[in-house]
């Protein structure tokens, strides 16, 4: 929203002009100008006030509605137009915040009259507000599945949902079907087994966790080819949220945490649109397969993640607290590190086919114990865990390793950024940052604290290594020390993976490469 005093737009520009008067207030007189792209409120002068004009920004605007007057002598005909601009806050960070504006016609003599100009405006308002931005995939007034998980964070997600984003869903006539977990697996289960067309996206209000629970589960249909295309979207409600997080600066808006994230997700859960979702397929010694969206993490960063559970009242902080206490007894960790870089061929398939087209033959036949024969996603750039990595691979010796962190979206947590380069949801690279035990503690401090601004890739932190792959293995040479996926505990044995560039769907802003 802006504050302005230029001359009005070119008549050319305006698609609706009127005068209306602003409710609630003394009859304060305004003329409005409809635009493609802005609504502009220009108040008339009234007393010692000289005239402004305003400018609302329908990329902003989620919803508009008409209504009569309560008193029925009321002849006036009114609308209520909702945007969420990004504005100012405390600490100069811009976050969305709601501007709602209220307009009352009575030019004529009658209701209807009054409340057909109402309607024309509504209409034409929600006409170029749905326009702004690409074509959109969802329905007009979309069916979401909600899923809420009451002890994620602080325990505060069902009262954060019932008081900040369910206005947001009314306001921009979404419709919902609300499920509280009520227990792990849930989630996995429910999305495994259920009819998936009644809705048109799955959103998640929890950590990283659940979302985690919901991709497993799609990925365990015998329909997952279709069912993985489901768009996903994430509200935080957990104390990671690095899904969130992410897609929060996917969409261009500052990092911010708390209320504001939501809000802003919440936006974006309403503007947004589904776009490509990178998944990671990971294969265990036990031949147990996992699907990740976000990270596999070995040592500090994991160690952090679990160890610090204890401090969980302390909302998203207790990471940084978890850090503290973890520097001060560092451990090591001994185990081997390979992977294959971007640039390198696959010994079947060109690498760039595999991961950069989803649809690609990436599915293979296998199976089942009744039977029945399913498809399988097929990991073309790996070999057996039982045998050695291809040749061309690039194999990390046997060190002692303080943390490897294979990570995918640009966030680690609502204010780690930790992968600066990813610009979208489905760029289809693992980002691989590991560690040795010649880092000293002084430049892990360093790491962590400029991670919160992305700052720890501007100069180089003395043996700590990132790097782009497409597949990675590790192979922990103790069973010690805690490994994670996507902030979910797995036994510590050896473990592969490689990308699946867009397999996923998650509503977000569109992707700027
Ligand atoms: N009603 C429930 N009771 C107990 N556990 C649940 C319930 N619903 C979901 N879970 C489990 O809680 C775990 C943690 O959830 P989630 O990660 O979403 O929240 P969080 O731990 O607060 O967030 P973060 O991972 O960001 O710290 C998940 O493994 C999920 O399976």
């Amino acid at each position: 929203m802006e504050k302005h005093h230029e001359p009005l737009k070119a008549s050319s520009d305006v698609l609706l002009s009127d005068t209306f008067t602003l409710v609630p207030s003394e009859g304060l007189l305004l003329s409005l100008q409809l635009t493609k792209t802005e609504l502009q409120v220009h108040s008339q002068p009234s007393g010692h006030h000289a005239p402004t004009s305003t400018r609302l920004f329908l990329t902003d605007c989620i919803g508009c509605r008409t209504f009569k007057g309560k008193d029925p002598a009321d002849i006036g005909g009114y609308f209520t137009v909702v945007f969420y601009p990004l504005m100012m806050g405390k600490g100069s960070t811009a976050y969305r915040q709601r501007v709602s504006r209220t307009f009352r016609a009575g030019t004529f003599q009658g209701r209807d009259q009054n409340m057909q100009v109402a309607r024309t405006w509504v209409q034409t308002i929600q006409q170029l507000a749905d326009q702004q931005g690409e074509p959109y995939f969802l329905p007009t007034s979309p069916h979401f599945l909600v899923l809420v998980n009451p002890h994620g964070g602080t325990g505060k997600a069902l009262e954060l949902f019932q008081k900040h984003v369910i206005p947001i869903l009314m306001e921009a006539d979404v419709h919902f079907t609300l499920l509280v977990t009520e227990r792990p697996n849930q989630a996995r289960e429910l999305v495994r087994d259920q009819d998936l067309s009644r809705w048109d996206a799955i959103v998640v209000m929890s950590g990283d966790g659940l979302i985690f629970e919901v991709v497993n589960g799609l990925m365990e249909r015998p329909d997952w080819m279709v069912a993985i295309k489901k768009p996903l979207a994430i509200l935080p409600g957990g104390s990671g949220n690095a899904l969130a997080a992410s897609v929060n600066h996917y969409s261009g808006q500052q990092q911010v945490m708390g209320t504001k994230l939501l809000i802003n997700c919440s936006f974006v859960l309403c503007k947004g649109q589904p776009q490509p979702l990178d998944i990671v397929s990971l294969t265990t010694l036990s031949e147990k397969r996992i699907y990740s969206f976000l990270s596999l993490a070995w040592g500090f960063i994991s160690d952090v993640d679990i160890e610090s559970e204890k401090y969980r009242f302390m909302g998203s902080i207790r990471f940084s607290f978890g850090t503290l206490v973890r520097l001060t007894a560092l451990r090591t960790y001994r185990g081997r590190l390979s992977y294959v870089k971007d640039s390198t061929l696959s010994k079947t398939k060109d690498l760039d086919t595999i991961t950069n087209n989803p649809s690609s033959d990436n599915k293979c036949p296998v199976i089942q114990t009744d039977g029945v024969v399913k498809e399988e996603l097929e990991d073309s750039l790996l070999v057996p865990l039982g045998q050695p990595v291809p040749s061309h691979w690039t194999v990390v010796q046997e060190d002692e390793f303080v943390l490897v962190l294979a990570l995918y979206q640009s966030h680690l947590g609502a204010d780690l950024y930790t992968a600066p380069m990813v610009q979208n949801l489905g760029e289809g690279n693992i980002h691989l940052f590991y560690a040795t035990s010649r880092i000293s503690r002084g430049s892990l401090l360093k790491l962590f604290l400029s991670m919160e601004k992305g700052t720890h890739m501007d100069t180089e932190i003395a043996h700590l290594v990132h790097v782009p792959v497409k597949a990675f293995r590790i192979e922990p040479l103790q069973n010690t020390g805690i490994m994670t996926v996507d902030g979910e505990v797995i036994p510590c044995e050896p473990i592969q993976g490689q990308i699946h560039r867009g397999l996923g769907c998650c509503i977000s802003a569109p992707s700027k490469t």
